[in-house]
């Protein structure tokens, strides 16, 4: 919702897609959210820059092994920083912008197929929840933009906005968004 504020061209193109597909001020359903190619690349984007869990959890080496050069011994401790994966601009054309469009066409998403994207991990232990949290951001989130205008309070402007993450085991805005429904 942060990124949508500071963004509203993007919030725009979201509401347009959001009424062609499903219509005017109507809930996301499950079925829906295969037509909203939109909406998913504004989650995968969301994800790329403020991804929940920026160290994943504490993994541990269950043997030795040699890492882009790196050697890492037996029973280290592992810890994954997404957060500074998704904004590394050798795999990211401009990192710090929130560009949902680069995800359109195409076929990376946040499954742990796609090392530059695993906001869930990936392999043997990535998030069993994937599919339950990946459904419902798209139903919360479609469902928020389809059925209200959104104003910021206090009449701050977009690019007064404070978008820093603060971190923690999760990642939260530093400065939580309080922004206004109007019904539409
Ligand atoms: C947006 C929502 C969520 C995100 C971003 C998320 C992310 C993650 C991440 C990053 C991990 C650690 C993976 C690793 O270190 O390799 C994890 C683990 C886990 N998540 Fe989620 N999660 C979410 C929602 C959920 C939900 C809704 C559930 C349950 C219904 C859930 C259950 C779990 C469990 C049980 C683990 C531990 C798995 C293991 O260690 O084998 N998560 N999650």
């Amino acid at each position: 919702m942060a990124e949508l504020l500071r963004n509203p061209d993007v919030l725009l193109k979201a509401k347009k897609e959001l009424d062609q597909a499903i219509g005017r001020r109507k809930l996301v359903e499950e079925s829906d959210i295969s037509r909203l190619p939109y909406l998913q690349a504004i989650i995968k984007e969301t994800f790329r820059m403020h991804p929940v869990a920026p160290l994943l959890l504490p993994h541990k080496a269950s043997s030795d092994a040699n890492i882009c050069g790196f050697k890492v011994t037996k029973d280290s401790q592992v810890l994954v920083n997404v957060w500074a994966i998704g904004r590394d601009p050798i795999i990211w054309e401009n990192p710090d912008s929130f560009m949902p469009e680069r995800f359109l066409g195409s076929e990376i998403d946040v499954k742990g197929r796609d090392f530059g994207l695993i906001p869930f991990g990936a392999g043997r232990r990535i998030c069993p929840g994937l599919p339950l949290a990946n459904q419902m951001l798209h139903l919360m989130l479609g469902s928020l933009v389809n059925t209200y205008d959104w104003e910021l309070e206090g009449g701050i402007s977009p690019d007064e906005m404070n978008m820093e993450d603060k971190f923690g085991l999760t990642v939260q805005l530093a400065e939580p968004l309080r922004a206004t429904p109007i019904l539409v």
